[in-house]
């Protein structure tokens, strides 16, 4: 444990593999301290997604594949056994939470790859077991990567001396690094192009004070937390020329589901002139999903909102709504930014095209 935070150096990294256990990164201590949980099983896993520990669409997705091996290590029998207790844990480990896609996508893939290793002949158990920790340490490996590659398309989109406005944390704590909104913000920092972040405090378990204002702080970014309250006066006084945000579900239709407040920001952007960016790899995309009405959406317990200072904020027994997203119709999205280029309107002839070879 480490709760001073000035003697933090470089990155954070928020899920690390290490020597035969998931150390992740409890992100509800931050940004006061800096602990990492050591989880040994499917269990530990399913509760720090449930409880975020662990969010962020892709770092969840990253932690369940993890999860799946967690789950299968200590499992007995031949492969087809271990097959049939892969597909149980990513069941169960599928329950944790129900919006981000990229769960569901990182367990699909640890699934086929066991699909593909069950078909193997002369596959030792133990040769099943490390194929499937090597498919975990894929999906993460490849999320950085694709993480960078995000960031470098939507750096093109922003000059020197602009205002962005973001929302939640879509930064290298929601990811295996870089993140994907705050990746070109990154990047722009490593190459001296001065971007003015603004930070939405993200009520209501605050993801952009927390998390947002924290990383770009540790980074040396100039970044300004305001309460989500404050985001139409910022623009109104010509702060803010572009808005980029992540995403946990982006419809066939381009909608896009994001933490709760990022359709009030899109409307406001609009009003505006401010064009809306929403930054995300394609396994966020799930064209299974036609647009954001079907798109399932959380609700958290009362107590976020009622107790979410570390005291009582509200009358005991009142009526509480709590989503934990909503959905951003896609004509406030100005475009998509993904790993393979950014995609503009009209998103349902676009998005398809960016899954072609
Ligand atoms: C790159 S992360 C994209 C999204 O997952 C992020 O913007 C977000 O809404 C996270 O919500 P959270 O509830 O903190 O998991």
């Amino acid at each position: 444990m480490n709760d001073n935070i000035e003697e933090v150096q470089g990155w954070l990294q928020s899920v690390k593999w290490n020597n035969g256990r998931l150390d992740l990164l409890d992100q509800r201590l931050l940004p006061e301290t800096i602990e990492f949980l050591p989880l040994t099983t499917a269990q530990d896993v399913w509760e720090a997604i449930r409880h975020l520990k662990v969010r962020g669409a892709p770092a969840i997705g990253i932690s369940a594949a993890f999860g799946v091996y967690l789950g299968i290590r200590d499992a007995e029998g031949d492969a087809a056994a271990l097959l049939e207790e892969v597909r149980k844990q990513a069941e169960y480990l599928a329950t944790s939470r129900p919006t981000a896609v990229n769960l569901f996508w990182a367990l699909d893939r640890m699934k086929a790859r066991a699909e593909e290793l069950a078909g193997r002949q002369g596959l030792s158990p133990a040769g099943f077991k490390q194929a499937l920790l090597d498919e975990a340490l894929a999906i993460q490996a490849e999320d950085e990567e694709t993480c960078r590659l995000i960031g470098e398309h939507a750096l093109t989109l922003f000059q020197d001396g602009m205002g962005v406005l973001t929302h939640c944390n879509a930064g290298g704590l929601a990811t295996a690094r870089y993140g994907t909104a705050l990746a070109p913000i990154y990047l722009a920092q490593e190459r001296g192009i001065s971007l003015k972040v603004f930070a939405d405090e993200t009520r209501p378990v605050l993801q952009g004070a927390r998390l947002t204002a924290f990383e770009l702080q540790q980074a040396g970014v100039d970044v300004t937390l305001i309460c989500d309250n404050m985001a139409g006066m910022v623009m109104s006084k010509g702060w803010v020329q572009a808005v980029i945000v992540g995403t946990d579900r982006v419809a066939a239709n381009g909608d896009v589901a994001n933490k709760i407040g990022t359709y009030s920001v899109a409307v406001l952007a609009k009003a505006h002139g401010i064009p809306v960016y929403v930054a995300c790899p394609l396994s966020t995309v799930d064209l299974s999903t036609p647009t954001g009405a079907e798109i399932p959406i959380e609700e958290r317990p009362d107590e976020e909102i009622t107790e979410g200072f570390g005291k009582r904020t509200a009358p005991q027994g009142v009526k509480v709504f709590n989503p934990a997203f909503d959905v951003t119709p896609n004509e406030y999205v100005s475009a998509i930014i993904t790993e393979k280029g950014i995609v503009y309107p009209p998103f349902n002839v676009n998005l398809p095209k960016m899954f072609e070879a």
